[in-house]
């Protein structure tokens, strides 16, 4: 009997090769692809001749320098750098004739929602992408990690990839999340635990009950997270939710097929018996919403509880916590439920999903954004957004005072026009709160749900959402 990790399955089934230095040749069944981190290596390939042998298995969109104002997307791009990068994306994915949802696509938005909602990714597979939050597409059970710049150019130029393999921590939940308690909250849990470097050397395998109840979009969030609590990857074993999901999908196998992948995706479920290096158990049915205080993804507490002080914390911890309380200005003692906002912004590849701007229209229907605070809606893709137009939750969010936009990373990092200004406080249902990471050096940001996010917005300051109609 095999004792196998689903990590072990796939690794070993897309190794090719030990390395002389150690390391494993791994063959990469999708590499996705955007402007930022393509342009250099593309350059490199086409200087040694080289082309790109398995075009079929690399799929580009464009999404971090996107402006998300419909104005904004007609060519030239105002930003000079920004359309450097599109057009040099252009170019190269048509020359090596690679798939490219740019932005006339009604497919564009960003690599982590997109892939995920067309069914390219599937579980079993390796993905990789010049992105730390790739990570995200593990939920499908996938192995899936972030790579640099010379590692996206030896993919494009060989389909494979010289990687480590890590160890594999089980983290097992026990208990089931509340009403109002979402995946969000779960992952920043598990990253304020276990830390953000935690998970140096690891891959997290998700499981348990609060993880099988969580339907794919939410297990996404989970994944994405995995980055930022220091987990090379993070996956969760194929069940019937990953199935159902996939079904019908666009790149998804149809009728009999799809029930030949089927019986692979379930032989590939870590054994019952696997071995893991680690296994952390985590009761998350006293979960409250989480916000963070500080300006790493682990200084995170429940909405109503107090924000520690630093000399009550492990000594490694003091000294960033102090830096990061003169930075947000946030009093240790006092919950982060009552600090005003100035900023609500939702989207991103972690909760710029259908189910995300669900969850905050249930809490935005019938009322409105505060007046103090500039409030903005940026679905993850095109095809969200449509989606959503389509239920008419777009009218929910327009009729509080959200800005309605078109799908990119938008303020997740700033990169196009939307920005936050000063030291504005921002209520974000991004994955990073670091300094500046939102476009202003003195930009303060409070990650949350996005239920947690539309209960801000209105309330204009940081709110537990459980307390509101709708939220729970
Ligand atoms: C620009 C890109 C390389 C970067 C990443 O790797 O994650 C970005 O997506 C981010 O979230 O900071
Ligand atoms: S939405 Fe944010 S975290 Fe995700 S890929 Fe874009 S910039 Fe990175």
């Amino acid at each position: 009997m095999s004792a196998d990790t689903l990590y072990d399955k796939v690794w070993d089934q897309h190794k090719v090769a030990d390395l002389p230095n150690g390391q494993d040749q791994l063959f990469i069944g999708l590499h996705l692809i955007h402007e930022v981190t393509s342009p250099q290596p593309f350059s490199e390939l086409r200087e040694r001749g080289i082309e790109v042998p398995y075009p079929e298995r690399n799929v580009a969109t464009v999404d971090h320098i996107v402006p998300t104002q419909p104005e904004g997307r007609e060519r030239p791009l105002a930003d000079e750098s920004a359309e450097g990068m599109l057009t040099a994306l252009e170019r190269n994915t048509s020359e090596s004739d690679i798939q490219f949802y740019g932005l006339d696509s009604e497919k564009q938005g960003i690599t982590h929602v997109v892939a995920p909602e067309l069914g390219l990714t599937q579980p079993g597979m390796t993905v990789v992408c010049g992105d730390s939050h790739t990570a995200t597409h593990g939920a499908f059970g996938s192995i899936a990690f972030g790579i640099g710049t010379s590692q996206v150019r030896d993919v494009l130029a060989s389909q494979c990839v010289a990687a480590d393999k890590a160890d594999v921590r089980r983290i097992e939940t026990e208990g089931r999340l509340g009403p109002g308690v979402h995946s969000k909250d779960l992952i920043l849990k598990i990253i304020a635990e276990l830390g953000v470097d935690g998970g140096v050397g690891y891959v997290y395998e998700y499981g348990g009950e609060a993880i099988r109840d969580l339907s794919m979009e939410e297990r996404l969030a989970v994944c994405n997270m995995s980055i930022e609590g220091g987990a090379r990857a993070g996956y969760i074993n194929p069940d019937e939710t990953t199935y159902e999901f996939l079904r019908g999908r666009e790149f998804a196998p149809e009728g009999e097929a799809f029930e030949e992948r089927k019986a692979y995706w379930e032989s590939i479920r870590s054994d019952p018996d696997a071995d893991y290096d680690d296994v952390v158990h985590l009761d998350v049915s006293d979960l409250a919403p989480m916000v963070t205080w500080g300006t790493n993804p682990g200084q995170a507490v429940g909405v109503s509880e107090p924000v520690p002080a630093p000399a009550d914390l492990p000594e490694g911890k003091r000294e960033a916590a102090r830096t990061a309380q003169d930075h947000t200005g946030v009093e240790p003692g006092e919950p982060m439920a009552g600090y005003d906002i100035d900023v609500a912004f939702l989207g991103t590849c972690t909760n710029g999903r259908v189910s995300d701007f669900r969850e905050a229209a249930a809490v935005l229907e019938g009322r409105e954004v505060h007046d103090d605070v500039r409030a903005l809606a940026v679905p993850g893709s095109q095809t969200v957004k449509s989606k959503l137009e389509a239920e008419g939750i777009d009218e929910v969010f327009r009729e509080a005072g959200f800005d309605w936009r078109e799908a990119g990373c938008s303020m997740c990092l700033a990169m196009n026009d939307d920005s936050l200004e000063g030291d504005e406080r921002c209520a974000s249902s991004s994955n990073r709160n670091y300094v500046g990471r939102q476009g202003s050096k003195d930009g303060r940001t409070v990650l949350m749900s996005p239920a947690m996010v539309a209960a801000a917005a209105v309330a204009g300051e940081v709110t537990d959402v459980r307390e509101m109609e709708g939220g729970a």
